[in-house]
């Protein structure tokens, strides 16, 4: 007893003591994580407002739960059951769903968010090259660690460059034209003539080509094409944004090799692409001004040849139309609202056009090569103006 009692006076003090501890300890942490949180939102909030819920839903939310939630995709199959060069020889019937499209044939996949496959974009040859000219380029992977030399680069793009290396971790790099010896600068311009044909966009509204490798597990996290350089804007009409998006898969991925591309707004159900050599995939990024497009009239014709008849045009001080299975648009500089443009401008983002690569399975890989389109002339477009048949002074004044 009287060893318990002794026992009790000497560790009630420390056992109080060790409770105000504890207690401070946790009002320590609890502000911290409060602070933290408050931190974050004030970083993230303006993301989550801008690119909305969705986003990161996808982003957050396993793949179980959508397979438990949500309605079986769409599986699409690039050529599946046919050639295109069978189904191209003498006319012959298509198979259901393919249409022509200048010398391609396509199928449109979807309506909301607009997506259309090209069974035949790239020869095989010509996915080698991209795939070749990817390897030495030396491809990097998207995450930069913000801490260089242990120092953390706190910055909004060093923060943004490392959520994007999580969002993006296959490796990739754009085609450096100015770098090209004359023959491979040449096979180039040949598949962005194609681009030209099929998108009925000048390929000067691209960014250089972007090739990417994806490695067993690689994966692009859910994401839209068309980003706000400045989240607290609304989606806007003077920052060129990427109105549309042409993706070619350059090699086979093959049965339960992953690697889709998924769009899991789309309605009624979400669309999975299968990757296939040589198809692409075209999709619009952009919600379109609701004015009829007319013709154009006088302005440069950049591209007579372009694929659907008519090809882009330039028109100062509109928006310029494209002729491609999307009739979707470039802008040339400073359509502004209010204006009177002659063809749709780009609005806002399509909120239907998220999309993701899905991972791809052990023992496969995934080359691919993006050419994100903007609205108006980019400053890529300069390098192929003579290539490409438009003038480099044009170029050179839409980019000014
Ligand atoms: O590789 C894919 O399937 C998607 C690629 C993509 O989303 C992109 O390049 O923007
Ligand atoms: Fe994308």
């Amino acid at each position: 007893m009287r060893r318990a009692g002794l026992f009790s006076r000497a560790r009630r003090p420390r056992a109080a003591g060790m409770r105000r501890s504890v207690r401070r300890l946790c009002l320590c942490l609890a502000v911290t994580l409060s602070l933290c949180a408050v931190m974050i939102w004030v970083r993230v909030g303006p993301l989550v407002r801008s690119y909305g819920e969705e986003m990161f839903y996808h982003l957050i939310v396993p793949g179980w739960v959508r397979w438990l939630l949500e309605p079986a995709p769409l599986i699409v199959t690039p050529r599946e059951g046919f050639e295109p060069t069978t189904a191209n020889d003498g006319g012959g019937a298509l198979p259901t769903g393919v249409e022509r499209w200048g010398d391609h044939l396509i199928t449109r996949v979807s309506a909301t968010p607009n997506v259309t496959l090209v069974h035949d974009f790239m020869t095989s040859e010509e996915c080698a090259f991209v795939r070749a000219l990817g390897r030495k380029m030396g491809m990097v992977s998207g995450t930069r660690f913000p801490v260089t030399n242990g120092v953390v680069d706190a910055s909004a793009a060093g923060l943004y460059n490392y959520v994007y290396g999580l969002v993006r971790t296959s490796v990739g790099e754009y085609v450096d034209y100015k770098s090209l010896d004359d023959g491979d600068l040449a096979r180039m311009v040949a598949i962005a003539k194609k681009v030209e044909a099929v998108t009925g966009l000048a390929v000067g509204n691209s960014e250089a080509p972007f090739v990417q490798h994806y490695e067993p597990s690689a994966r692009f996290r859910a994401h839209y094409d068309m980003y706000n350089v400045d989240v607290t804007k609304p989606f806007p009409y003077r920052d060129n944004p990427r109105s549309l998006t042409l993706l070619a898969y350059l090699n086979d991925v093959g049965d339960g090799g992953g690697g889709e591309t998924e769009f899991m707004l789309a309605k009624p159900r979400p669309v999975r692409v299968k990757a296939a050599e040589g198809a692409a995939l075209i999709w619009g990024n952009c919600e379109l001004e609701d004015v009829a497009p007319v013709d154009v009239g006088s302005g440069f014709k950049v591209n007579p040849s372009a694929g659907g008849g008519g090809g882009p045009k330039w028109d100062e001080g509109r928006c310029m139309g494209g002729a491609g299975p999307h009739g979707e648009v470039a802008n040339s500089p400073g359509a502004m609202p209010g204006e009177r443009t002659q063809w749709p401008c780009c609005v806002d983002r399509t909120r239907a056009s998220l999309h993701q690569s899905r991972p791809v399975r052990k023992g496969h890989e995934k080359w691919t090569m993006t050419m994100w389109m903007h609205q108006r002339f980019t400053s890529e477009s300069q390098v192929y103006a003579e290539e490409l048949g438009y003038s480099r002074e044009l170029a050179e004044l839409v980019t000014s």
